[in-house]
């Protein structure tokens, strides 16, 4: 791909969360974005959900075809939809993350994809960042760093993405991509809705807290958060980052409170994780935008505002889509990754030296 090209470019994510897939178009040379343009949402069935559950925590040495086909059929269903796209960014479904250990692990393959699309895929963006000793995620934060420059701030801002794990990316505009150091400190902050979702899921049959209304019912158990907050993750410097069932004794934890206790303690759970994280960057930056779905429940957010000493507001008052980052994300790392550009560096994954990755597959009949 030519240095200067300018690339309609779809990226399409399947979160933490395990709620669907996300598509979304935009338009960029891998450093500016010109446009976004359109997206789409496809939910998992309930079964496939069931699937998908069952495979967390499996590595490619476990058998695991059919989660495989599964994630590459849904995305094939919502990326038929983007005729438009020159290229496909595609993330998977992240299984198992243990950088330091056996590596990290993302269900789908996009040479599949790329035939099936007949469009150039890339994809297995976390691999290489991991082989060269970094942590593999997370991978947003050179799209957020465009998205600040897009902003037009010139103050040190955070990002806060609130899936099924949380991450933080302090920026700051006035310094260059893409030797990010200083530009760019980056680290998941903790568990956001996954133990939210666990509980609701296991207690009431429900997918998640809707708008927070169990949680605001609740009284939160305190001494459940500090003894969470004593986690040796909490104690590692920055970038780190997080399996999503890392914290699977947060949930044994609230075994006996009542739903409503428990929803408030995992709540707040989450919102002290961040407003720790927010004292290990670099400096106080002058506000945090929140994007991913726990931006969507008011009870978290408020808990958030309130353990955190900055003005707190959902990424739509910037005028971006909180929904679709992530998938915007992966469109803007593939044509970086096409380009031979980095995707991420010391400040965002601890990576020795800046590093691209990625696969990139060509539909075998072109
Ligand atoms: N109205 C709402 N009230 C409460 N929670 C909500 C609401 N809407 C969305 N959420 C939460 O947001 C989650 C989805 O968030 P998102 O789509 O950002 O996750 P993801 O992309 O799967 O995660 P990750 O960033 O970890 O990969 C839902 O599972 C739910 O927990
Ligand atoms: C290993 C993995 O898939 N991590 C995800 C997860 O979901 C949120 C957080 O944990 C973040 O580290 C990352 O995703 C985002 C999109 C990222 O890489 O920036």
């Amino acid at each position: 791909m030519l240095k200067d090209q300018v690339v309609r470019v779809v990226g399409a994510m399947s979160g933490t969360s395990l709620d669907g897939v996300d598509a979304a178009e935009i338009v960029t040379d891998g450093h500016v974005i010109f446009e976004f343009g359109n997206t789409a949402f496809r939910p998992y069935t309930q079964a496939q959900v069931t699937v998908l559950r069952a495979a967390l925590g499996k590595w490619p040495e476990d058998e695991i075809a059919d989660v495989f086909e599964l994630i590459e059929t849904v995305h094939a269903q919502v990326l038929t939809g983007f005729a438009d796209a020159d290229l496909v960014g595609f993330h998977g479904q992240t299984l198992a993350h243990d950088p330091k250990g056996r590596g990290t692990h993302q269900a789908g393959d996009g040479s599949v994809l790329a035939n099936v699309l007949d469009k150039t895929v890339v994809w297995d963006f976390r691999s290489t960042d991991v082989q060269m000793g970094g942590e593999g995620a997370p991978l947003a934060p050179f799209y957020h760093f465009a998205l600040v420059k897009k902003m037009g701030v010139t103050d040190p801002i955070v990002i806060l993405n609130l899936g099924g794990v949380g991450n933080i990316t302090w920026i700051d505009p006035s310094l260059p991509l893409p030797h990010s150091d200083g530009a760019l400190l980056a680290f998941d902050t903790g568990p956001a809705n996954a133990p939210i979702n666990d509980l609701m899921q296991a207690r009431l049959g429900q997918s998640f807290d809707l708008d927070g209304k169990l949680a605001a019912k609740g009284t939160v158990d305190q001494g459940i958060v500090d003894q969470f907050l004593q986690h040796p993750f909490f104690f590692r410097m920055p970038p780190k980052s997080l399996d999503r069932d890392a914290f699977a004794g947060l949930s044994d934890a609230v075994a006996d409170l009542s739903d409503a206790d428990a929803a408030a303690t995992l709540t707040m759970a989450c919102a002290a994780s961040v407003a720790q994280g927010l004292q290990a960057c670099t400096s106080a930056p002058s506000r945090m935008f929140v994007t991913g779905g726990g931006r969507r429940n008011p009870t978290l957010m408020r808990m958030i505002a309130d353990a955190c000493s900055v003005p707190v507001a959902p990424i739509e008052d910037a005028g971006f889509d909180g929904d679709m980052l992530e998938a915007q994300a992966f469109a803007y790392l593939a044509v970086r990754v096409a380009k031979g550009l980095p995707t991420s560096a010391s400040g965002t994954t601890g990576v020795r030296a800046a590093v691209g990755g990625g696969t990139v597959s060509r539909p075998s009949k072109s």
